[in-house]
């Protein structure tokens, strides 16, 4: 439905204006297009984000507009509200020990069934309902994930919290064939684990070890959060963009679900993937303004340091419009130079910047990390 041209503008030149527009917003997209075309991403819907149904719509729509765009994209899916609800029906409490679920075998048995057997399959079928890409499968087919039994740390001391796991090798063949096949691989986070049990395993940390394992090039972390909370609770002030450097310096201060999720970006950088991003899901179509957007939302973790040479052509997000640059230093961290979000910064991405290694556990992988197979590493 158009609106009526203001008095005395003929029709003809409101609807020109209105179409430029939006050519405007299709043209700011083409540097992105052509960057990411070709190109691996690794999205993490977490439960959270999967409440609202008009968002969940937006999310599919998005995945298959990625997906029509060239992008090959993988979903790792949450679930633990899910999960939380379906053990409040049956009258078994969660507890959560450094974020992460306390698995009993009893619990293990619901985690599976809710992830595998009632999340995988609705995601499944809310993206198919857009475009006929999406297949479901669990971390335990074809050993996608291999776990092995973790603690969880809590105030520096570790804590068994039963059958949850780390992943310590991905086999990303299956997500391969299916992404070469051009489909979407929907994936649910339960895993084989070394000793042959089934193991418990946080989505975004999983979503990590695979972003890694494909040699991605974005990991988005979609929550319910706009990014990570400078001051969390006491402030809604993001941090727009931190190296990992001075986000393993933060990471002792963090505090319930975000120390996974920033694990998480920790070890996809770590292994190679050149952006972490945690954004809102509660925003409609944040996947899409993340990727083809100038205007970066959420909060960006990068590689600590490139030599500027090596440093590959590509779109910078400009800092028009944007209010000065804020500098603060965060509670606890080395964070010097750390962005804090309003203050839209350029976010000149760095190539792949392999570190050490990972900060949580090691995460091996049966294919190369640190280059998109897709583009030859030329991210
Ligand atoms: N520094 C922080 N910034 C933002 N959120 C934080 C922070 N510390 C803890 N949180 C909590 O982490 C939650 C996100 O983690 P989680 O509930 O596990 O989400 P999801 O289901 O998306 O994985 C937020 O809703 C918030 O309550
Ligand atoms: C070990 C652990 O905590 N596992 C999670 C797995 C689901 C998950 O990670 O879901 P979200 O991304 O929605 O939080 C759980 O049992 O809740």
């Amino acid at each position: 439905m158009s609106a009526a041209p203001a008095p005395g503008r003929p029709a003809t030149l409101v609807r020109g204006h209105a179409a430029l527009a939006k050519t405007q917003v299709l043209i700011e997209a083409l540097p992105w297009l052509s960057r990411f075309h070709g190109a691996t991403i690794v999205i993490k819907y977490g439960g959270h984000a999967m409440k609202d149904p008009a968002l969940r719509e937006a999310f599919a729509a998005d995945v298959v507009f990625l997906r029509y765009a060239g992008l090959r994209v993988v979903v790792v899916h949450g679930g633990g509200p899910q999960i939380t609800a379906h053990l409040n029906r049956l009258g078994v409490e969660s507890v959560f020990a450094g974020g992460l679920r306390v698995t009993t075998p009893e619990t293990m048995e619901i985690v599976r069934m809710v992830l595998v057997g009632q999340v995988n399959r609705d995601v499944v079928g809310l993206v198919n309902n857009h475009g006929p890409f999406a297949v479901g499968l669990s971390g335990e087919d074809a050993n996608l994930f291999t776990a092995r039994r973790r603690p969880a740390i809590v105030d520096g001391e570790e804590v068994d919290i039963g059958l949850v796991g780390d992943v310590v090798e991905v086999a990303p063949e299956t997500v391969t064939a299916l992404l070469d096949s051009g489909k979407v691989p929907v994936v649910a986070t339960v895993a084989r684990g070394i000793d042959g049990g089934v193991y418990n395993v946080n989505a975004d940390t999983a979503a990590a070890a695979l972003a890694a394992a494909l040699g991605a090039a974005k990991l988005v972390i979609l929550t319910d959060v706009e990014g990570l909370y400078a001051d969390w609770p006491h402030s809604d002030e993001v941090i727009s963009e931190l190296t990992a450097g001075e986000l393993a310096g933060l990471l002792p201060t963090l505090a319930s679900g975000m120390i996974p999720k920033m694990e998480a970006c920790l070890r996809a950088v770590h292994g190679g993937v050149p952006q972490a991003h945690v954004l809102d899901g509660r925003v409609a179509h944040a996947v899409l303004l993340e990727v083809f957007t100038d205007d970066g939302i959420g909060t960006l973790i990068t590689p600590d340091a490139a030599p500027a040479a090596a440093a590959p052509a590509q779109p910078a997000r400009p800092a028009a419009g944007a209010t000065a640059t804020a500098t603060t230093a965060v509670d606890g961290a080395a964070a010097a130079g750390t962005v804090l979000a309003g203050s839209v910064p350029g976010r000149l991405a760095v190539p792949n910047g392999v570190p050490d290694g990972p900060v949580t556990g090691p995460s091996t992988s049966t294919s190369a990390v640190g280059a998109d197979p897709a583009t030859g590493g030329a991210l």
